[in-house]
C-alpha cells in the first residue's frame, strides 16, 4: 500500500487499489452494475457496508431449525417478517425509515413482489427516449405492445419492453441471479463491511472514494479510479446515495452547512468553494397506503411470526423438503393484486396498486381479516423532503404521504369504489372505514402507517439541470445518470426516479440500472 498525495479529502489515505469503475452499495441497482460492468471486462469494485445475506453468498443469520438446511433467514419466504421484530445488524442504522444494510440491500430483505412496469411507468415520469418515439409512430399504424415471454410466438407488427426472469422456492433476485454471475469473474473485487464515507474530487473531476471498515474485515482508506476514464457509481439506495453526495460537497446548501458543522467530517470536508449546488433529497417520494380492513368467516390468517422460531412441523417439514408450503410463500400473504387507473379533477390519471392479504391492520386483531392496501403510483403529486442531521444520520423531514389534494381526492375516489363493491357482498364486515364513518372523513383522518418502504427520487433524473438553479430545483442526474456539475459521477438507484411508478419497484429498479450501465458504458471519450 501507498499514500495518496492529493490535497484536501483523502490526503493522508491509504492507498487501497486502483479501479475502472467503483460501485458503491450491493442492492437491487449495485448488484446489476457490478454484474454489467464486469461482464463489459471492466475492472470493478463493489463496496457493501453490510454483512452477507443469503446463505449462497456466506450468510449464516436464522433460526434453529435451519441449521444444516444451507438456509438463512432472507433464503425463506415465509420469515420476511423477522425484519419487523429483530433487524439489527441487518437494518440500515443511520436513517429513520426502514432499509436493508446487508448485501443485497432490500432485496435480501424484502417480501419479494416483483413486477414488470407497465409502459406508462416510463413514458409518464422519464424524459422521452427513442423507445417512446418509435412505438408511438408503429402503434399509430396498428402494431400493438406485448410482454415479450407471455407471447413468444408474437413477433409480427408488435413491440415490447425488455423482459427479465425470476424464480420462487428461495429468495431470488439480483442477489441469485446478477450477483452469481458477477462474483464468477476475477476482474470484480468485493469489499463487504465497508462503508463509502465521500467521493474524492477536483471540482467536478472524482479521483476516487475513501471508505470506512464497519467491522473488522472491512476496510478504510482510498480506492482510486482509473486516472481519465475511471468512474465512481453511487448504488447506495435513494437515502444513502444522497448521504454520499453531501458528504462529498453536493446537494443543497443548507445540507452541505450540517455536515461542515458535524463533528465528523466538519473539519475534513472538501472546501466550501468547491461545493456543487444541487437539490438532492428534494423530490422525495414513496408509495402513500391506505388499508382498507374487512372480516369474513371463511378466511384463516397464518402467523407468520410465530413461525420463525416455532414452524408448525408439518409447514416445516413441506419446506425443508420440497420447498413447498406456506413457508415458501412470502409473508404476510400478500397474494391478491388489483389495479385501476382514476382521473381526479386536475385531469391527470391516477395509477393505483391494491394489494390483499389475510392479516389484520390499523390495531384489528383475529383470525378472520384481510388488509387490503392501496398503493397510489404513476401520476402522484405529492412530494416530500430527506435531509441529514448532525450526526450525519438521514431523515424524512417534510413527509410526502398524500399532501397534494388531487392525489387525496384520487384516493378517495378508489377507496370508494372498493368499499362499494365489498358493500354489496352481506357476508362481509368492513371495520376500516368504520361503520357510518364515510371514505372522505377516513382517508383525511387516516389512523394507520402510510409509509410502503418504497423510497425513490431523492437524486431525480432530468434535462433541467439543477446546478443552473439554488439547489432546490431542478434535476440531480442528467439522462446518463450523471451528476450535474460532475465529470465521472453517476447514480444508479432508486434515487434517480423522477416519479412514482404503478407497482412494487425492484425489478423497475432493476431495469433502470440496466439501462443507466448501458448508458454509461456508451459514453464517449473517456467520461
Ligand atoms: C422491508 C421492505 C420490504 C419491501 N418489499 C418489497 C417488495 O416486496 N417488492 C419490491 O419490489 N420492493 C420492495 N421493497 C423495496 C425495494 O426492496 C427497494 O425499493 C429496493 O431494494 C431499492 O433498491 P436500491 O438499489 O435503490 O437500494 P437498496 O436495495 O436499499 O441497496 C442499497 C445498498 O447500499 C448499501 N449502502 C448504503 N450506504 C452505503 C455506503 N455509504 N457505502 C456502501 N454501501 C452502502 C446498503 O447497505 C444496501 O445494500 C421493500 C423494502 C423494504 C425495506
Amino acid at each position: 500500500t501507498s499514500t495518496a498525495t492529493a490535497s484536501g479529502p483523502g490526503s493522508t489515505l491509504v492507498n487501497l487499489g486502483e479501479f475502472d469503475y467503483i460501485v458503491a452499495g450491493a442492492g437491487a441497482a449495485g448488484l446489476v452494475a457490478a454484474d454489467r460492468l464486469s461482464e463489459a471486462g471492466k475492472k470493478v469494485l463493489l463496496i457493501e457496508r453490510g454483512p452477507p445475506s443469503t446463505y449462497a453468498t456466506g450468510g449464516r443469520l436464522g433460526p434453529a431449525w435451519l441449521n444444516g438446511e444451507n438456509l438463512t433467514r432472507f433464503d425463506v419466504p415465509g420469515l420476511f417478517n423477522q425484519i419487523w421484530v429483530d433487524s439489527a445488524g441487518i437494518r440500515c442504522d443511520d436513517i429513520d425509515q426502514m432499509a436493508g444494510c446487508l448485501l443485497g440491500g432490500g432485496t435480501a430483505v424484502n417480501s419479494g413482489l416483483f413486477f414488470k412496469p407497465q409502459s406508462i411507468d416510463w413514458d409518464y415520469n422519464f424524459p422521452a427516449e427513442p423507445y417512446d418515439l418509435i412505438t408511438k409512430v408503429l402503434s399509430a399504424v396498428g402494431y400493438t405492445s406485448v410482454t415479450a415471454n407471455d407471447s413468444p410466438n408474437k413477433k409480427n407488427r408488435t413491440f415490447a419492453h425488455t423482459p427479465f426472469m425470476y424464480f420462487n422456492g428461495e429468495r431470488g433476485g439480483p442477489l441469485a441471479t446478477y450477483f452469481e454471475t458477477a462474483r464468477a469473474r476475477s476482474n470484480l473485487h468485493i469489499v463487504l463491511n465497508t462503508t463509502v464515507r465521500r467521493v474524492i474530487r477536483k471540482g467536478g473531476r472524482i479521483t476516487g472514494v475513501e471508505v470506512v471498515a464497519t467491522s473488522s474485515d472491512g476496510k478504510t482508506g482510498l480506492y482510486s479510479v482509473t486516472p481519465n476514464t475511471g468512474k465512481v457509481l453511487l448504488a447506495a439506495g435513494a437515502f444513502g446515495s444522497p448521504k454520499i453526495l453531501f458528504r462529498s460537497g453536493i446537494g443543497p446548501r443548507d445540507q452541505l452547512e450540517v455536515v461542515k458543522a458535524s463533528a465528523t467530517d466538519g473539519s475534513t470536508m472538501i472546501d466550501s468553494s468547491k461545493w456543487i449546488k444541487l437539490p438532492v433529497g428534494y423530490n422525495l417520494q414513496d408509495h402513500p397506503s391506505t388499508d382498507v380492513v374487512i372480516s369474513h368467516p371463511s378466511v384463516k390468517d397464518y402467523d407468520f411470526f410465530a413461525a420463525f422460531n416455532n414452524p408448525i412441523p408439518a409447514d416445516r417439514d413441506l419446506y425443508l423438503n420440497s420447498r413447498a408450503g406456506i413457508l415458501a410463500t412470502a409473508a404476510p400473504g400478500p397474494n391478491t393484486m388489483f389495479w385501476e387507473s382514476l382521473v381526479p379533477s386536475d385531469g391527470i390519471p391516477r395509477q393505483f396498486q391494491w394489494t390483499a392479504r389475510a392479516e389484520g391492520s390499523i390495531n384489528e386483531k383475529g383470525d378472520t381479516l384481510v388488509t387490503a392496501s392501496q398503493y397510489i403510483g404513476t401520476g402522484l403529486k405529492s412530494r416530500g423532503r430527506m435531509t441529514i442531521n448532525s450526526d450525519l444520520n438521514m431523515a424524512v423531514t417534510t413527509s410526502p404521504h398524500l399532501n397534494d389534494p388531487y392525489d387525496i381526492e384520487a384516493v378517495i375516489q378508489s377507496v370508494q369504489l372498493f368499499v362499494d363493491a365489498l358493500s354489496a357482498d352481506k357476508s362481509i364486515t368492513i371495520l376500516h372505514p368504520a361503520p357510518g364513518q364515510s371514505v372522505a372523513e377516513y382517508v383525511n383522518n387516516y389512523p394507520g402507517h402510510r409509509g410502503t418502504n418504497h423510497w425513490i427520487a431523492t437524486c431525480k433524473m432530468g434535462t433541467d439541470d439543477g446546478t443552473k438553479g439554488n439547489g432546490t430545483t431542478g434535476s440531480v442526474v442528467d439522462t446518463d445518470t450523471k451528476v450535474y456539475g460532475t465529470d465521472n459521477l453517476f447514480v444508479i438507484d432508486a434515487s434517480i426516479f423522477p416519479g412514482q411508478i404503478t407497482a412494487n419497484p425492484t425489478a423497475s429498479i432493476m431495469i433502470a440500472a440496466e439501462k443507466a450501465i448501458e448508458n454509461i458504458l456508451a459514453l464517449k471519450h473517456g467520461y
